[in-house]
């Protein structure tokens, strides 16, 4: 078995930014300090106060403002046709709303999409003609936690043409708050197969492992606020429990298409 060297560490967005991901070299890229500290505590107290904020449709654990197309699915795989018509139509405003909680300070998913669009070319994902959300806020309540899982839309959407165009599928992180303890990204060197996964599945969970069942993982990234991190989704990855506090952060996935632009949405 070869291992893959864990984390990339770079000191702003620069135009290779995804190499190591796209040829698969490293676990995950960091850039520290992709937010100010200021900046960062700004948004996520925004976000922690913002009326829409609550526990997503089939995970109740978790927390969001926006809504994640993840959601759209009902426990057997099947879309959830009225769930998919709120995505779409809450999309827009649920975008310029966290805009307006990041404000003064640019919203940082937007730098991140500029620069992504300037080196690799980037478009909205859309279902049909109509553009999905992009951008969602997680809250990870003290206590809370996620657990090992991997992404990939077209195993979770598989009625989704987009997922039949992707050649990869990535997930971009920038956190805004973090517990004093606890919270950390978790990464392994495994794309586990949905039996393996399946095999893993823990029992009280709709998407997640069994911890106790998995191997350990091949690092942990202790994220501090302000950090961006993106990794390869379709290997397993995981956070640990919150022991002390909450931890805040926007994310989206970034479709990796051959020879075309990167879609994003969340
Ligand atoms: O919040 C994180 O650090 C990772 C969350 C996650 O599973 C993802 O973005 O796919
Ligand atoms: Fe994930």
């Amino acid at each position: 078995m070869t291992t893959t060297p864990a984390v990339v560490t770079l000191a702003g967005l620069d135009e290779g930014l995804l190499a190591p991901l796209l040829d698969g070299s490293a676990l995950a890229v960091r850039v520290p300090g992709f937010v100010a500290p200021t900046a960062a505590g700004h948004m996520a107290g925004r976000l922690a106060a913002h009326p829409s904020l609550s526990a997503y449709r089939n995970t109740p654990e978790l927390v969001r403002v926006g809504l994640s197309h993840y959601e759209t699915h009902d426990a057997d795989g099947t879309t959830n046709d009225a769930a998919l018509v709120d995505y779409l139509d809450a999309a827009e405003q649920a975008m310029q709303e966290i805009r307006v909680c990041c404000a003064p300070y640019e919203p940082p998913l937007d730098r991140l999409w500029k620069a992504l669009d300037a080196s690799y070319g980037l478009e909205r994902a859309r279902i049909a003609d109509t553009p999905m959300f992009a951008g969602v806020c997680r809250v990870f309540p003290e206590g809370s936690e996620l657990l090992p899982h991997n992404d990939s839309l077209l195993r979770d959407a598989p009625g989704l043409p987009l997922g039949r165009e992707l050649d990869g599928q990535l997930a971009a992180n920038i956190y805004l708050r973090v517990p004093e303890r606890g919270g950390e990204l978790q990464l392994w060197d495994l794309r586990p197969d949905e039996a393996q996964l399946a095999d893993w599945r823990a029992p009280a969970s709709t998407y997640g492992a069994d911890r106790r069942l998995v191997p350990p993982p091949a690092c942990e990234i202790p994220v501090a606020a302000g950090d961006l991190v993106i990794v390869d989704a379709t290997r397993l990855h995981a956070v640990s429990r919150q022991e002390r506090g909450t931890r805040i952060g926007l994310s989206c996935f970034l479709g990796v298409r051959r020879g075309r632009p990167l879609v994003y949405w969340s």
